[in-house]
């Protein structure tokens, strides 16, 4: 079977290509703005609106000057002016609603999209994560998706106001004199000319700065958490981490201030036609009235200031060749983890399997993380309802794999692993792992109250649930004492709790969840006996009457298991009770010896 592989995938680092403009990128962007679709006809209609009204002031300025001054006519000076005014307070209420508007539709697209992606995130399986850099989920979603955040608010706006602008601008001049019409649309060109050389650097320039970005995100993600605090203070690398995030810091900076000193030449070179628009409407405006008298002072007047209009969308959209290449870029980062799928997904006629007796049978299972060697091959076992099963074996043996398949954190490659009969393939993943609870070495606990993790396994729970599972796994006295009791918040990670404590919360979480088939990894630091007969004490109520599978390490663990298996190199090296295995003189007496026999010879 094919493994998919995430890291194939272009992340943060890789050089971009510059995307292709398809239409189905298109219509995917375009299908993001379907919910909003009244909002977008009200502010389409106030772009038209705007649009039309914003040509009504350049034409009253034109009889200003060729009707009202002329003839003396204060009374229709006033008029003009006093219509002029009322078009601009008109104009500029309809243009506050439109960029309310506007406003509104764009940040709930990204909302929508941060949500989509947080979801899909929390879809992907272990494998994913296990590949993914730290910082780059995290770059996806606020550098990616706020990146494009201006493509929502201002770019696809600009286009559709351009058009709109444009249409209304051209019609006017052309209505007024053809000619000069002409003349101001030919200068037009000359803006195009320097915009293609200019956009493909400026799309270089961006793609350099986002994976950058990226790097800064993932260094910052990495170094600045408990652990990576941890680990840096004690082998002394502030200094090199310091110097390594200068370094990327200061990348980031020169690629912005290329980024925008290219654009600051372009509009230079946009100014400067700008400037040169209205000289050459003066000179042939000035030529036509001399000679043919087809245009007025006012229609000149008119032109020059129409011709700013004009201008504006050009600019426009000689700057949106660029801006959206760049968010075509980003919708393509951001639609590339949109359609990763996991490789852990229900089937549509899964089954919801509710009630589980426990049944456990691994039928030939093999697996493998990657494609190079199999961690598991031809596992076979079973495990009966109630029974209590131990998994021993050298560090490395595919233990902890094991039990992974179990609740499908993983699939298998080859085989099955069956529950009372059923393929956990077959089964919703919901059914599956509601029904079964893991307790981990590593305790994982979220940065929250003691009350908010326990809660994770049964958001429901009333405080006499809680208290009688702490009371179960020993622990309740512990937060009692504290003083904020189950209100005590836990740090990152649960960083300020012990280890022997975490692990006791986490059984009281398990408890909770109160599933039919526990697994537990029991810890190989060595805790102190108190604490360590703290959590046997805890962990047999969890284990009693329940199928369980515990990698063990602790001799009374494995002696009260009512099966042991024992893994080495990816298979079932023996199988048996505790006294059974001891005499068959194979691994087990081998791996008993080396653990425990020296402990008991010490103790004799
Ligand atoms: N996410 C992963 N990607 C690739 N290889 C992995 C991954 N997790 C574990 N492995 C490898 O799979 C093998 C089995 O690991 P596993 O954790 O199941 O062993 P274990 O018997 O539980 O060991 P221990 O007692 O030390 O925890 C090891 O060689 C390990 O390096």
């Amino acid at each position: 079977m094919a493994i998919p592989h995430y890291r194939g995938v272009h992340f943060s680092g890789d050089t971009p290509e510059k995307p292709k403009i398809t239409k189905a990128l298109l219509l995917r962007i375009l299908s993001y703005f379907r919910p909003y679709w009244k909002l977008l006809i009200v502010m389409l209609a106030a772009i038209v609106v705007t649009s039309a009204l914003g040509v009504v002031s350049p034409l009253l300025t034109k009889d200003i000057i060729d009707i009202a001054l002329p003839n003396r006519d204060i009374r229709l000076l006033v008029y003009y002016i006093l219509l002029t005014f009322g078009t601009l307070v008109v104009l500029n209420l309809v243009t506050v609603g439109q960029s309310y508007l506007n406003t509104l539709i764009s940040k709930r697209i990204i909302r929508d999209l941060r949500s989509e992606m947080f979801s899909h995130m929390q879809d992907m399986s272990l494998k994913f994560f296990s590949n993914v850099k730290a910082g780059e989920i995290n770059s996806r979603i606020n550098n990616d998706i706020g990146g494009i955040e201006s493509i929502f608010s201002g770019t696809l706006i600009q286009i559709v106001q351009g058009v709109f602008i444009f249409a209304t601008t051209t019609a006017t001049l052309f209505y007024t004199n053809w000619m000069l019409a002409l003349i101001s649309l030919l200068t037009l060109p000359l803006f195009l000319a320097p915009t293609r050389k200019v956009g493909k650097t400026r799309w270089k320039i961006a793609g350099e700065t986002q994976s950058k970005l990226a790097e800064l995100t993932t260094l910052i993600t990495e170094t600045l958490n408990v652990s990576g605090t941890l680990l840096i203070k004690l082998f002394t690398r502030e200094k090199d981490k310091s110097r390594e995030f200068e370094k990327i810091n200061e990348e980031v900076t020169q690629l912005g201030i290329r980024e925008a000193v290219v654009g600051r030449w372009f509009f230079m070179t946009l100014q400067t036609f700008v400037a040169l628009g209205p000289m050459l409407i003066y000179l042939f405006g000035g030529l036509i009235l001399i000679k043919y008298q087809t245009v007025t002072i006012g229609g000149i007047v008119m032109f020059v200031t129409l011709l700013g209009r004009l201008y504006g969308p050009v600019n426009t959209f000689a700057n949106i060749h660029v801006d959206v290449v760049r968010s075509m870029a980003l919708f393509e980062r951001i639609f590339q983890y949109f359609d990763l799928k996991s490789e852990i997904s229900e089937k549509p006629d899964a089954v919801d399997v509710r009630g589980i007796k426990g049944f456990i049978r691994f039928e030939g299972v093999g697996f493998s993380y990657n494609e190079k060697s199999a961690v598991l091959s031809d596992i076979t076992f079973e495990i009966v309802p109630g029974q209590m099963a131990a998994f021993v074996g050298p560090s490395g043996a595919g233990k902890t794999t094991i039990t992974y398949l179990v609740p499908r954190l993983y699939d298998v490659t080859e085989g099955a692993v069956l529950i009372d009969g059923t393929d956990v393939r077959d089964m919703t993943l919901t059914s599956l792992r509601g029904q079964i609870g893991m307790v981990t070495q590593d305790t994982y606990l979220f940065n929250a109250s003691i009350r908010e993790n326990l809660l994770l396994a049964k958001p429901d729970a009333t405080e006499e649930e809680l208290v009688s599972a702490c009371r179960t796994a020993n622990i309740h006295d512990f937060i009692a004492a504290l003083p904020d009791g189950y209100d005590t918040a836990v740090g990152d990670r649960g960083i300020k709790l012990s280890g022997g404590e975490k692990q006791r919360i986490s059984i009281a979480r398990t408890l909770l969840k109160n599933p039919g088939i526990v697994i537990f990894d029991e810890a190989t630091s060595s805790l102190d006996s108190n604490s360590e007969s703290l959590i046997q004490q805890a962990v047999e109520p969890l284990l009693k009457s329940r199928t369980s599978l515990v990698i063990a390490h602790r001799l009374s663990t494995i002696v009260s298991a009512d099966v042991i298996f024992v893994v080495k190199d990816g298979r079932i090296a023996e199988r048996g009770s505790h006294h059974e295995l001891l005499q068959a003189g194979g691994v087990y007496k081998e791996l008993y010896d080396k653990q425990f026999g020296a402990m008991y010879e010490a103790a004799d």
